[in-house]
């Protein structure tokens, strides 16, 4: 049980906003939406919410036909970046809002929907503001109102679009934590759309990532970064950066060095794609066996040391990320000519129409780089 998308196509002109988009979602689960701007995420969400419809496609929720229903008839709560609140409106006249327009067979009495909205304010932890207006509030408070407001319906969906876009940084960290907990203790089946990873990884049980109307993977956060499935899902989640290699059969050819790849089916590849991570290319003594590249940039980050490294042969720096502890063992001044090891590498065959026919999570059999010619052991494919 629960949601159940097939196929979803939605055309502006000639231009594919949803290209055959499919996902399940279990009753109670969180998912996260994420994918660049531009990506089709709030037109998934329309089309869910009825304010859009598909060209194609279909969406049932318990084996009923969603998209046949009147958006009011979904229950479904809404909240958006920019879905204003009323500013005429109190907090609590804001909050009672989806109650009061329902028609009068299905409106509660007015003593039931003021109990309601005061035990929603308790539960977004905002008793005290039912009397204040919109613009008497900051902008975390507006965004818990509208999600009470959104809540007051009883929705058995709720789908949130960069609810947090607005806020500053520490406020959104603060929120999310929040929605997470808020989440856990009323369950409602809720999609998240964000364009920022940070908040998709850490706090949704699974994660949908798009890339120009398309689904590029879906997995649990841990499964998307350890494994992605597509240079793009790589790049956006993990940070993954290209690599100057090449495959030839079995050998993948990078830094000037031949090395055996087993069990890669990249023979009939139109496009073979090389990816390291900035958290593999990990600090090395500066001796025979070390990567020779030159810190050009370097910032201590909450905690993280992070620095680009100019590396022979590749055109642009690569990022690269170390933990304080780790920098002071190894570190150099900047400018400094520093030894790199390559831990991890993710290597993907793409056909001709940049489909991905394999995939491979590379280590070297020890921490060294390059390392005497040999097979790589595959981790995963
Ligand atoms: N009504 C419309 N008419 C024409 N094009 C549209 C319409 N709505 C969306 N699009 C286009 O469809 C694409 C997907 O838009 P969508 O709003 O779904 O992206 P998004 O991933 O939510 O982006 P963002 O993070 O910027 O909100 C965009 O290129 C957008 O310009």
């Amino acid at each position: 049980m629960g949601i159940e998308i097939s196929r979803l196509r939605r055309q502006f002109g000639a231009f594919v906003a949803l290209d055959d988009v499919s996902l399940k979602i279990g009753d109670g689960e969180f998912v996260a939406v994420l994918g660049p701007s531009g990506s089709g995420k709030t037109s998934l969400l329309r089309i869910l919410a009825g304010l859009d419809q598909p060209d194609a496609g279909s969406v049932f929720r318990d084996d009923h036909d969603l998209l046949a229903l009147d958006a009011r008839r979904r229950g479904v709560g809404l909240v958006f970046q920019h879905y204003a609140l009323f500013p005429h409106m109190t907090v609590a006249q804001n909050v009672a809002f989806g109650l009061r327009v329902r028609p009068w067979r299905l409106r509660p009495r007015a003593s039931a929907i003021k109990a309601s909205v005061e035990g929603l304010l308790r539960q977004v932890e905002l008793e005290g503001f039912a009397d204040r207006y919109p613009a008497q509030l900051s902008g975390g408070q507006r965004q818990r109102v509208a999600l009470a407001r959104a809540l007051a319906i009883e929705p058995r969906l709720l789908l949130l679009d960069e609810p947090f876009g607005a806020l500053d940084a520490q406020v959104r960290v603060t929120l999310r934590g929040w929605l997470r907990e808020f989440h856990r203790s009323l369950g409602i089946t809720t999609l998240f759309v964000t364009h920022d990873q940070d908040e998709a990884l850490e706090m949704a049980d699974r994660v949908v990532v798009m890339n120009r109307g398309r689904i590029d993977q879906v997995g649990t956060p841990e499964q998307i970064y350890r494994q992605p499935a597509t240079p793009f899902a790589s790049r956006f989640i993990a940070r993954g950066q290209t690599l100057p290699a090449q495959v030839k059969g079995q050998q993948l050819h990078l830094f000037g060095h031949v090395w055996h790849i087993e069990s890669f089916a990249g023979d009939d590849a139109h496009e073979i794609t090389v990816h390291v991570r900035p958290e593999d290319i990990v600090l090395a003594p500066l001796s025979g066996d070390a990567l020779k590249a030159q810190l050009l940039n370097l910032r201590h980050v909450a905690g993280t040391v992070r620095a680009s490294l100019r590396v022979e042969s590749l055109d642009d720096p690569l990022e690269a990320e170390w933990s304080e502890r780790d920098w002071a063992r190894h570190g150099a001044p900047s400018g400094d000519a520093i030894g790199v090891h390559l831990q991890a590498l993710t290597v993907f065959a793409m056909d001709r129409e940049g489909r991905v026919q394999s995939r491979a999570t590379v280590h070297p059999p020890h921490a060294g780089f390059p390392i005497a010619v040999g097979p790589w052991r595959r981790v995963e494919a």
